[in-house]
């Protein structure tokens, strides 16, 4: 593409993208086959031989794909038919003619880290899919519902302040309700540290109260343009028409604890009014680990209502209520499980971009969302969002994310510098957060 910069790549030796294919994807699919190997009791009980052969199939289709990444083998076009198997081989057929003739075929250590990332994951669902009649298992389901359970203590606290708020919704006045909104987008932004990737599938639940860690946590926000959140909203709701709607869409990233806290930053913009409805996006196949699919986003909702606490079940209670009234709304599509960088969706997923055109704001959760917003480039430091953005403006927009890849633009000259001094990881270890706004003021 003219005028960006080269992508990330496993080419650069040391970086954070070379030590994720070298160590952290092999050791995710070790466990995907150790957590297949353990569920063999369970397919042998439910599908009898046929289960267990099915075991068997899928581990070996996994250990040769662990084998292809570990000896930098060529990238293979997928066999088995899904919605997005052509789709995915096009795309393959388009990075080779990337290549100049002397490079080969795309590979491992050579091709775009976002891209060989993605094809991974959709390897795993491939394996999974290829080998019936366990072809609906989800691999990391087991992970991501942990993730949820040892973040009970922290989920209690964050249902206690929401009803709290919701109670006393009415007799908060403007600069209450701004204080909230701000805590709120702070707690969805902190709740984006519990992903199972970065941790390599290792546990990576939310454990304190985060509320009380907030103050303490804003200097480690690089970016905070919630300013322009606030102002977009309540002008919003200040110039709607009685019948009118304002809607809010959240591209969701993990589930377990930061799905809690973009539910119930989601609960807050209803109740407050400066939503009328939220459009959710989950992924329609297992990816990244713990990245939220309907299985799950059902299962959250279920679990918070038949909790013995009284607030998580009102949680849960409340939020059935708004999907039943249509004011929540979770949708699918392929788009987000396909290796493009979003600025090429207007022509890979013209439906979803008309989708997303119809939304007053977009919330894009997590890393991998800014990866694909930035295009997974080698950016300056200083260059503005909306030009990392390479024409993708669907609607206003704002990245909630923690640092978790050697990427980050829209910064202040210097202020990368002044990180990079201190702290050599500082872009990789999820510490630093942004609020990152792109949209006209
Ligand atoms: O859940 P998130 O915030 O998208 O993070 C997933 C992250 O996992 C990693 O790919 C590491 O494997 C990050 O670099 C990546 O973006
Ligand atoms: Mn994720």
């Amino acid at each position: 593409m003219a005028g960006t910069p080269a992508s990330l790549s496993g080419r650069d030796e040391g970086s954070f993208a070379y030590l994720t294919i070298k160590d952290r994807i092999p050791q995710i699919l070790t466990k995907v086959i150790d957590t297949l190997h353990r569920h063999k009791n369970e397919f042998f009980e439910k599908h009898g031989e046929k289960g267990t052969e099915a075991e068997k199939k899928a581990i070996s289709l996994l250990s040769k794909l662990r084998n292809e990444l570990q000896t930098d083998k060529p990238i293979i076009p997928f066999v088995e038919k899904f919605v997005d198997t052509d789709i995915w081989n096009q795309y393959l057929e388009y990075q080779q003619s990337l290549l100049n003739e002397n490079d080969g075929k795309p590979r491992w250590f050579y091709s775009p880290w976002l891209f060989v990332e993605c094809y991974m994951y959709r390897r795993i669902h491939e394996a999974i899919i290829q080998s019936p009649p366990i072809d609906d298992f989800d691999v990391f389901k087991e992970s991501k519902d942990q993730n949820f359970f040892e973040s009970r203590e922290s989920i209690i606290a964050l249902c206690t302040h929401l009803q709290e708020v919701v109670t006393a919704i009415e007799d908060l006045d403007e600069n209450q309700l701004k204080d909230e909104f701000f805590r709120l987008l702070q707690i969805s932004l902190w709740g984006n540290k519990c992903d199972l990737s970065l941790s390599g599938g290792d546990t990576s639940s939310q454990k304190t109260n985060i509320i009380n860690s907030l103050e303490e946590l804003k200097p480690l926000i690089l970016v905070n343009d919630t300013e322009h959140l606030w102002s977009l909203l309540t002008n919003c709701k200040k110039t709607r028409e009685k019948a009118s709607i304002t809607r809010v869409d959240i591209v969701l990233d993990n589930s377990g604890f930061e799905l809690v806290t973009d539910l119930v930053l989601a609960d807050f913009l209803l109740s407050s009014q400066l939503a009328t409805e939220i459009h959710f996006y989950g992924k329609m196949i297992p990816w990244f680990v713990s990245d939220t699919t309907i299985h799950d986003f059902n299962w959250l909702i279920e679990q918070m209502k038949k909790s013995d606490d009284k607030c998580m079940s009102q949680c849960g209670a409340a939020w059935e209520t708004y999907i039943n009234m249509g004011r929540w709304v979770y949708q699918d599509h392929i788009f987000w499980t396909l290796p493009h960088e979003f600025c090429v969706m207007s022509q890979v997923a013209p439906g979803l971009y008309a989708e997303l055109q119809k939304a007053h704001l977009i919330l894009f959760k997590g890393d991998l969302n800014y990866r694909k917003l930035t295009g997974d480039r080698k950016w300056e430091f200083t260059v503005p969002f909306h030009q990392a953005l390479n024409g993708f403006h669907p609607a206003p927009l704002c990245s909630i994310r923690t640092l978790k890849a050697e990427i980050q633009v829209g910064l202040r000259p210097g202020q990368a510098e002044q990180y990079m001094a201190s702290e050599p990881n500082w872009l990789t270890t999820g510490k630093y957060g942004v609020l990152q706004f792109d949209g006209p003021l």
